[in-house]
Formats: structure tokens, sequence, C-alpha cells
């Protein structure tokens, strides 16, 4: 007996239960002997403690658990690609502009993280697959491809993420969004002070980032580590790229996202072959106000993100960006590799952090990009 859902197993679980304890009482001399259901959870889970985080497989890899799995239920309810973070890199604005695309849907907003379901990465995935399932949308009934997708910013770092991610969507392409890892830390710290974080409220940013995480106090430690940590791209990528193929990840270049976001959507939809395009260059208009692109709705009124996305805050002390700098040029050198072996061009944002921006970077066109990719979209459920 198990507690992981084997989808097809379930309904039959408690029948060949009871049919194997019949069997032994009538055949066999063995004294059984039983406990009360959370006494017995306690023994098993002492016994195979690596098993109390379960793992959601996918219903609809298998075609005996598609047969007996509900009629009500279906694999078209599962997304095909998913926006995995890091936080303070743009993720938002990615997702309400992809959001905008008649042929894309989101899930719906989740009333304890909004429109984030954060459901690889924390408690929610405890619920299961059904509470995952419930937050996008059911097939339509008119045939047309629909692409359906959700962002929670705080996967790409998350530890068991990309193992959850991997048993349930095998086939999902995962969107990556990359900024100056600087630039990310001192946008978290600014976030966190808003969100009256204690220790952001106490510490300056210089003091956070050289805290030393040994003698540090812990919540100085958490926020130092908090900060610091998903800027380690490279190591992340590599977590993700180990159960992953290269051609269903894809980094988008968060600078590039803020300048130039018309572009880089149409880019991604080249990679993604995403069908009907759809020219975004009608659709978002730079808003000077805001300092950022903004959404244009069909009554050419302008929709910008929030205040807490685009914040003002004063410029980074040099003394915490020559640290930043210097304490993720392995990171960056590492990512710097890994652009070039995925076949990415390099950003000029990395080029600068690692003081290498006087050479030669020709840019690949989006075709030649989108050729390293996969050449369908598969159905989530279908492997
Ligand atoms: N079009 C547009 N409008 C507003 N903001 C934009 C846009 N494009 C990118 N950005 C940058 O997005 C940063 C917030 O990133 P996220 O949305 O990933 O943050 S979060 O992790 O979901 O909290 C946010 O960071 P801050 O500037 O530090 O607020 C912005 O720099």
């Amino acid at each position: 007996m198990t507690h992981m859902s084997n989808y097809a197993l379930d309904r039959l679980g408690s029948y060949v239960f009871e049919s194997a304890v019949q069997f032994l009482r009538c055949w066999t001399n063995l004294r059984l002997e039983t406990r009360p259901p959370l006494q017995l959870a306690d023994i098993y889970f002492d016994l195979y403690p690596e098993e109390q985080d379960p793992i959601w497989g996918n219903p609809c890899q298998d075609k005996r658990h598609l047969e007996i799995w509900s009629k009500n239920k279906s694999c078209e309810r599962l997304p095909n690609f998913l926006i995995i973070g890091p936080q303070k890199t743009g993720t938002t604005a990615l997702y309400s502009f992809l959001s905008i695309h008649p042929a894309i849907s989101s899930n719906r907003d989740s009333p304890e993280t909004f429109e984030e379901l954060q459901f690889f990465s924390g408690k929610n995935y405890q619920k299961g697959i059904d509470w995952y399932m419930s937050f996008f949308p059911p097939p339509a009934n008119d045939n047309e491809t629909r692409y359906l997708f959700e962002k929670s910013a705080n996967y790409f770092d998350g530890t068991l993420v990309p193992q959850r991610v991997h048993a349930l969507l095998p086939s999902a392409h995962l969107i990556t969004i990359l900024i100056p890892p600087s630039k990310r830390a001192y946008s978290w710290y600014h976030h966190q002070r808003v969100h009256n974080d204690k220790a952001a409220l106490e510490f300056s940013f210089h003091e956070v980032i050289t805290a030393n995480p040994r003698h540090a106090p812990r919540a100085l430690r958490e926020l130092h580590n908090r900060i610091l940590q998903p800027g380690m791209y490279a190591h992340h990528l590599e977590r993700w790229l180990a159960l992953f193929p290269p051609q269903q990840l894809h980094l988008v270049d968060g600078e590039r996202l803020k300048s130039d976001p018309i572009l880089v959507l149409n880019q991604l939809q080249t990679e993604l072959k995403i069908r009907p395009f759809f020219d975004y260059a009608n659709h978002l208009k730079y808003v000077d106000q805001k300092g950022f692109y903004c959404q244009v709705d069909s009554l050419n009124k302008t929709k910008c993100l929030g205040q807490g996305k685009g914040r003002n805050y004063p410029p980074m002390e040099s003394a915490s960006l020559k640290f930043l700098r210097e304490y993720y040029q392995p990171e960056n050198t590492a990512l710097e590799k890994l652009f070039k072996r995925l076949g990415y061009p390099i950003p000029s944002w990395l080029e600068e952090e690692l003081g290498t921006e006087s050479q030669n970077n020709p840019q690949i066109p989006a075709e030649e990009i989108s050729n390293n990719v996969s050449s369908h979209w598969e159905n989530p459920g279908s492997q």
C-alpha cells in the first residue's frame, strides 16, 4: 500500500488489500497484527523517510491509467509551459504580456498567492493534481489549439521543483528570465523592505550581502541566502537540464524584456512555435510615466503593471556592485559557457558583468535559435 497516487490502482487498492489479507489468513499460519492508521503511517515513514513527500506522476502517460481516470478529468488541463522565475527578473511582465495572446491562457488566480500557484515549490503540492488542474480552464469545444501556462517565480531555485515538474509535466517547456544577478538581488532586497521583512529593515543592502552566514543571526542569514542564492543561475539551470532536454528550456534576456518586450515576445513565440503568430507591436507601448512598456487594450488605453513592479529606489552603492560582481564571477563564467553550449547569444549585461563586452558577439537570429528547440508542441499529458 502506498500514499502515492497511481491513478489506476486507487480504486482497486482496498479490494486487493482485503483479498491479500484473506488469503494470508486462510492459507498461512502468519499472525497478522495491525495498528490505527496514524500509528501505521508513523511506523511506515520511520522506515521510509524519503517517501514522506509524494511525487505526483502524470496519469496521462499510461493508457491503463487513462482508461480508469474519471471522464470529468482531462489531460488538456495541465500547462504546456511554465515561467519558472527567478523572482524579480520580470516574470510578472512576461506573464501578463503572454496572457494577451488569444491562444494562450494562464491559470486563474489563487486566493492565497495571487497569480502564482506555487504548486511545485511549497505546501500546495500536498493538495494534489486535481487541485492544480482546477486552476486551468477546461478544454473548449472549438478544436482551436490553445496553450496553457503558469508562472511561479520561485520554481527556479526550489530544491525539489525540477524533479516534481518532470514527474508531472515531462514535456513542458520552461521559460526562465535572467538579469544581472546583482540587480536581481537588489530588487529582492527592496521588495523585502516594502514587505516589512525585519532583517531588510534593520540592515543595509551591503550589510546583508556581506554578512557571514556562519555567524550572522538567523533572520539576517536567511535574508542573505534568499537574496544571493537564486542568482546562482548556472548552478540552478544545470539542475533543470539534468532532467529536461535543452530544447525545452528557454532563456529570456530580462534586460531585453524591459527595453524591447515586443522583440522578446515575438521571438519567444517563434521559439515555442505558438500558432497563430500574434504581433505584439500592436499591443504594447512604452509609457514614460511608468518607465516601462505597458499593455494597450482594445480602447487604446494603457494598462501598466502595479506599483510593486518597477519600483523606484536609489542606485546600488558601487562597493556593493563590486562585491557582487566578484561574488558571482564563477557563476557568471559558467553561465556564459552555458549560453554558448545552448546556442544562445550572450546577453550584453553578462558581458558587462564579466568585463568581456569588447568581444564580438553576433546576435543569432530567432529562426536559428528555434531550430534548436522542439519542432512541435506536445500535449502535456502525452510524452
Ligand atoms: N513592463 C514592465 N513593467 C514593470 N516592471 C517590469 C516590466 N518589465 C520588467 N519589469 C521588471 O520586473 C521586476 C519585477 O519582477 P517580477 O515580476 O519577476 O517580480 S516577482 O518575483 O514576481 O515579485 C521589476 O523590478 P523592480 O524594478 O525592482 O521593481 C521590473 O524591473
